[in-house]
């Protein structure tokens, strides 16, 4: 039972929420200032009506009415409802169809020729930025009052300000609210770190309804879960394969403001889902990392596409940061979004990462060299600290050791022969379908939403699990571990590569963790514990830890291998520098190394695609003259202008310094055309150290530098 508290108190409590006046009244006469109670005669349908005080369970039901933002099928200068109206929401059924017949409403399927509610204007405004502060005061009250709904953005204002201690929304938080407002679908596609999912928590906040999120990640959905019961807003998530019935069934009554759900457990959820939207009604669907419903996506999850059957009567809002134009279109198709979906899109720009491209072997003799500099900034950073901290590593150290052994399974599996491109290639005799089993096997390819080990969740305001220091607290460095520096993030192509720099950051001294699908759920959840808290210096891991993650101190993005997509590497990418200093963003790569990607089990389409993707993440890292910043946001559709970053490699160091290989390019023509003195390709490569074995597959490629030089050579000779 909640304690007793001031009856005027929880009234204003319960009035924020979009609690009916009389009804909160009623009900507190009914049982007193006892939150816990008067919540469930509220939620419960059986909150006595004014002047039935007393007679509780008694009343006539009494279903509350939000006082505030109801959505209306309006335009944008749709007036509030009344707030003591009762306006009733038509029944889910009405609009989400059988999981398997979802059909869709004639004409509510958007145009795909993806109108911008919002031009990004400059892109170097840097995204969602804090438009109130940055404009002048004609434009402020523009963005605030230009829909001359004053009340509803005041009401916005004051559960900004007292839930998560914002003064004022970004520009583009405003227009999704204005979508909401006017009971409009959304297509959000914003920048990482800019800031959507406060577009989808705020309608929790302001009406009585419920909001319903869809998610791809337990860990994600526990991530905000923990992060919304700081901010004082109930919130729980229903993962699959985890029937925790006394969450769900609270969930399902009402009972938090916001319930995650993931895609494979809102089919299950039909039923309830019905009933929730009649009592005490559903505010909105969300759809949060929006492009796992493409295909053209870099994340697909099949799941995802299940969730066409979510008609909306009841407003639904997709949100992504990394979608390219094709997969927009897809997503709105695949949703059956209305015809006058918004979409708000801003600049994908992220002014403030600092890209670059380094080329390297990649490999466990690379290791000491390329994590040299990361290795002395966090020796560096807390000498003063060593002492205490030595038992630590060492402790640290012994548990990676032993990580390495289970390791050696990989050993097994021949991964090694594909994804490095070298030892082994000759040794294995294994039929190529086999190679590709294994290196999916070996690759965080998509998580499944099982990713963490804990049952449905429940936040309830204010509470704050015992063993885990919240995320918002843990974005504050003082005591952190990692000192000023803020964590880095190393990205490795494949599991087995996790453990192997992991343990080498370990015995550097480091304190650094291995993240991968693999590794058994209590690590997982261990190391994102470790992580927010600033325990940890670095995570090294796959795609598995990335979509969504929001920790505002992370300094440094470090993707040893090339990544799947430029969509995964500017999702990954985009853990760095949430708040908004200067981070770092490096790739390091081989281009000997053979892509491991490898498609299995897709179709042809998928596998074109799939290469599409790897093709323009080594024209990135091939570039020697285009912005990387520019290339990036370019690839999501947006024109960046002339100017470039001004911090990336090439923009700092300008394009490589011209060489003059006339002479050498000479020589290489008479060669291939067999015009040199009859000296062909073949005695060229043959006195190449390396490649006189005959083998000429991927990887085994002469060093071009030796080819070069040898050629010099036959250049002097004749
Ligand atoms: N109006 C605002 N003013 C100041 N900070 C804000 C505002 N809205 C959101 N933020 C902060 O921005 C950070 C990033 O938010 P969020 O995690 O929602 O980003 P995101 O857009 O979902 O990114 P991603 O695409 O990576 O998931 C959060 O820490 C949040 O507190
Ligand atoms: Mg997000």
């Amino acid at each position: 039972m909640d304690p007793d508290v001031s009856a005027d108190g929880l009234i204003a409590e319960l009035l924020d929420m979009g609690f009916d006046f009389d009804a909160i009244s009623a009900a507190v006469g009914a049982v007193g200032p006892r939150r816990a109670e008067v919540l469930e005669l509220l939620l419960g349908g059986s909150a006595p009506r004014a002047g039935q005080e007393g007679r509780r369970g008694g009343g006539v039901p009494c279903r509350p009415a939000p006082s505030a933002a109801r959505p209306r099928p309006a335009g944008k200068g749709a007036k509030l409802p009344n707030p003591r109206g009762r306006l009733r929401q038509s029944s889910i059924t009405d609009h989400v169809g059988s999981a398997t017949g979802g059909r869709k409403e004639s004409g509510r399927e958007a145009s795909t020729s993806l109108p911008c509610s919002s031009a990004p204007g400059d892109p170097r405004v840097p995204v969602g930025a804090d438009f109130c502060s940055k404009l002048g005061p004609q434009s402020r009250s523009l963005v605030e009052n230009s829909t001359g709904e004053s009340d509803q953005m005041d009401r916005v204002s004051a559960v900004l300000q007292k839930h998560f201690g914002f003064s004022c929304l970004k520009s583009f938080q405003k227009e999704v609210l204005d979508a909401w407002f006017a009971h409009r679908d959304c297509l959000v596609l914003a920048a990482t770190g800019s800031g959507k999912s406060l577009c989808f928590q705020i309608p929790a906040l302001l009406t009585a309804k419920i909001v319903v999120v869809i998610s791809p990640l337990i860990s994600l959905m526990h991530d905000q879960c923990l992060k919304l019961a700081n901010h004082g807003i109930s919130a729980c998530f229903l993962g699959s394969g985890q029937p925790d019935s006394r969450v769900e069934g609270k969930a399902m009554a009402g009972m938090y403001k916001i319930v995650y759900v993931c895609p494979e457990t809102i089919l299950r959820l039909m039923e309830p889902l019905k009933k929730l939207a009649e009592k005490p009604g559903i505010a909105l669907f969300a759809i949060d990392e929006v492009h796992c419903v493409s295909k053209w996506g870099h994340d697909f999850r099949p799941d995802y596409s299940k969730l066409k059957f979510l008609k909306h009567d009841i407003p639904l809002m997709a949100l992504t940061a990394t979608a390219t134009i094709p997969v927009r279109e897809d997503i709105i198709k695949s949703l059956k979004m209305s015809k006058d979906t918004t979409i708000v899109l801003t600049s994908f720009f992220r002014p403030n990462l600092r890209f670059s491209v380094k080329h390297s072997k990649t490999s466990v003799s690379s290791y000491g060299k390329d994590f040299q500099e990361l290795i002395g900034t966090y020796n560096a950073s807390r000498k003063g600290q060593q002492i205490i901290h030595e038992n630590d590593t060492d402790s640290e150290r012994s548990s990676y050791e032993s990580w390495n052994d289970s390791a050696s399974d990989y050993e097994d599996e021949n991964v090694d022969s594909a994804s490095h491109g070298d030892k082994n290639v000759g040794k294995t005799k294994t039929s190529m379908s086999v190679v590709k089993e294994n290196i999916e096997n070996e690759l965080d390819l998509y998580q499944g939403v099982d990713d963490f080990d804990v049952s449905c969740g429940e936040f309830l305001e204010c509470s704050r699990p015992e063993s885990s220091k919240s995320p918002a607290q843990s974005n504050q460095t003082s005591s952190s571990e990692c000192g000023d520096q803020g964590p880095t993030i190393v990205y490795v192509p494949t599991r087995k590569e996790t453990v192997e720099v992991a343990n080498f950051l370990c015995k550097s001294g480091l304190r650094a963790a291995a993240y991968n699908a693999k590794m058994p759920k209590s690590h997982l959840r261990q190391v994102h514990q470790q992580f927010h808290c600033n325990d940890l210096e670095v995570v090294v891991a796959t795609i598995a830890f990335g979509m969504g993650i929001d920790k505002s101190n992370v300094r440094r993005i470090i993707h040893y291998g090339l990544p799947q997509s430029l969509e995964a590497y500017y999702q990954e990418a985009g853990r760095a520098g949430r708040d908004g200093k200067l981070s770092d963003c490096t790739l390091y790569c081989n281009f000997f190394r053979a892509p491991t990607l490898l498609p299995n089990k897709r179709s042809e389409e998928q596998t074109k695609a799939a290469y599409r993707m790897l093709r323009d993440c080594f024209h990135y890292s091939l570039n020697t003259s285009t912005c990387r910043a520019k290339i990036l946001v370019k690839y999501f559709g947006e024109d960046f202008g002339h100017d470039g970053c001004r911090m990336c490699d090439i923009c700092t160091n300008g394009p490589p310094q011209m060489h003059d290989f006339k002479e050498e390019a000479i020589v290489f023509m008479n060669v291939l055309q067999g015009r040199s003195g009859g000296e062909t390709e073949d005695m060229i490569y043959s006195s190449v150290p390396h490649y006189s074995s005959g083998r000429r597959g991927f990887g085994d490629v002469p060093n071009f530098r030796m080819v070069v030089s040898h050629i010099r050579e036959k250049v002097c000779c004749n």
